[in-house]
């Protein structure tokens, strides 16, 4: 299987184009379940999740085409994909390909208001805590359907078709209420939901559900409220860049020194994760072109975080901040308040030479002077990256392995910072 091979010791300057967002891709695909008319995605990115969604569209008759690239666009250009669910041909979501990411359940929402019905597995996704599904059970319910889990599925009905009420998130969903978002696009009256996720990616959801003729108002906001209607059409969304990769890459930069421009990146995506990184001692600069990220001798300082639903800290940055902070003058204090399991990267980071002490949600973690290469692995995705963000200052060689997890969720990485001057190339290990 593929590695990350990293020579540790380069600063990073350049240029780094931010690709279409994974987490905004994904529901978007899925919301092509709801029309007969063809949905055309623009700036889908080049991803392992990406492909695998579309291979679960297409069992339920999604019909997926790629746009032929134009002559002279940029090899890092997002692609162009019309995607048309003209009859749904099954209704199943096999356990085989739901078990290998955690969005593929969301088919649950369009499945059942378009069909009236659907099995989905239980899914799967990053080992990063229990991640049950009962916001998605209870929330459709209270749109009027009927859910039983039977052999490790979830058996949906709605024989009178769905309708509007309102539902309270017990706490805040981003998967649930994309969910609900597009289940009540199609159903009959209006459905309020309460103590909704505010992130960029449910903004981007409604806009182009909005853009296929739903009604949907308060997205990005605590209260969303949507009427439904009997159809939603055909439309053209871009997909929104991944504050994500951004995050990533300006903490990659904080870490290694030196000037990169983060090429189509938005600040408002991620401002908490900005500022946080200004405390430490990193200039951001906002320009036109995207955001400029430098650190030019200036010493790390220790900061802590705690990760927050939007527009707190994020959690999928949470990891690669700890890698960041392994090396920063001082002790740092990371709260991790999202997910029960996400510090699978802190005894990988040891490897390297890092000194973190753990206590329950909470990792201490004290500066070193240097960090020295080793064989690393992670179970996630974004913890993956973080041992890539260590690796680039790490001392001689550093291999990370399991680099599926990787292509998950970060297109062409060892292509943008070695581009940048990095010391990292894809080997077979
Ligand atoms: C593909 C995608 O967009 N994934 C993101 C999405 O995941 P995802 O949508 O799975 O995360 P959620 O926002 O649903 O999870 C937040 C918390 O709610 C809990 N919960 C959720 C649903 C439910 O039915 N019951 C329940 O208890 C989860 O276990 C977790 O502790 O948001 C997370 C939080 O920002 C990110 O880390 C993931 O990268
Ligand atoms: C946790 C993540 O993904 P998923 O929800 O698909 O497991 C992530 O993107 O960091």
């Amino acid at each position: 299987m593929d590695a990350i091979r990293i020579v540790g010791g380069a600063e990073l300057n350049g240029v780094i184009p931010i690709s279409g967002a994974k987490n905004a891709a994904l529901p978007l695909m899925i919301a092509a379940l709801l029309t007969d008319e063809e949905l055309i995605l623009e700036n889908l990115p080049r991803l392992r999740d990406v492909q695998q969604l579309q291979q679960i569209l297409s069992n339920h008759g999604v019909s997926y085409m790629i746009q032929g690239k134009r002559p002279g666009q940029d090899s890092m250009a997002g692609q162009v994909v019309h995607l048309q669910a003209k009859e749904i041909i099954d209704t199943r979501a096999p356990y085989d390909l739901v078990s290998k990411m955690r969005a593929s359940f969301w088919v649950i929402g369009p499945l059942l208001a378009r069909m009236g019905q659907c099995e989905v597995s239980l899914p799967g996704g990053c080992a990063i805590g229990t991640r049950p599904v009962d916001f998605f059970i209870d929330g459709l319910k209270a749109m009027g359907a009927e859910i039983e889990i039977e052999n490790g599925y979830a058996m949906a009905k709605a024989p009178n078709g769905l309708k509007g009420g309102e539902f309270t998130f017990p706490r805040v969903s981003v998967g649930a209420t994309h969910v609900l978002m597009m289940a009540a696009s199609l159903a009959k009256g209006t459905m309020v939901i309460k103590n909704a996720a505010r992130e960029p990616e449910v903004v981007d959801l409604a806009d182009c559900l909005i853009a296929m003729g739903a009604k949907i108002s308060g997205a990005g906001t605590e209260t969303i409220t949507i009427e439904g209607v009997e159809k939603l059409h055909g439309a053209r969304h871009s997909v929104l860049p991944d504050r994500i990769e951004t995050g990533t890459y300006a903490m990659a930069v904080a870490m290694t020194g030196g000037d990169v421009l983060l090429k189509g990146a938005r600040a408002d995506l991620l401002q908490s994760a900005l500022d946080t990184l200004a405390k430490t001692g990193t200039k951001i600069e906002t320009t036109e072109e995207g955001i400029r990220v430098s650190r030019n001798g200036t010493a790390l300082k220790a900061v802590d975080v705690s990760t927050q639903p939007y527009p707190g800290f994020p959690t999928d940055l949470q990891a690669q901040f700890m890698a960041l902070m392994t090396m920063a003058g001082g002790t740092s204090t990371i709260t991790e308040t999202i997910f029960e399991n996400r510090f699978m990267h802190v005894q990988e980071l040891a490897r390297l030479g890092a000194k973190i002490a753990l206590d329950g949600q909470k990792a201490h973690v004290t500066g070193v002077e240097t960090l020295k290469g080793a064989q690393v692995m992670a179970t996630d995705l974004r913890a993956s990256v973080s041992l890539v963000i260590a690796g680039l200052v790490a001392e001689g060689e550093t291999k990370v392995h399991r680099v599926y997890h990787l292509d998950r969720g970060f297109e062409r990485l060892e292509d943008k910072l070695a581009a940048c001057g990095a010391t990292v190339e894809r080997i077979s290990a």
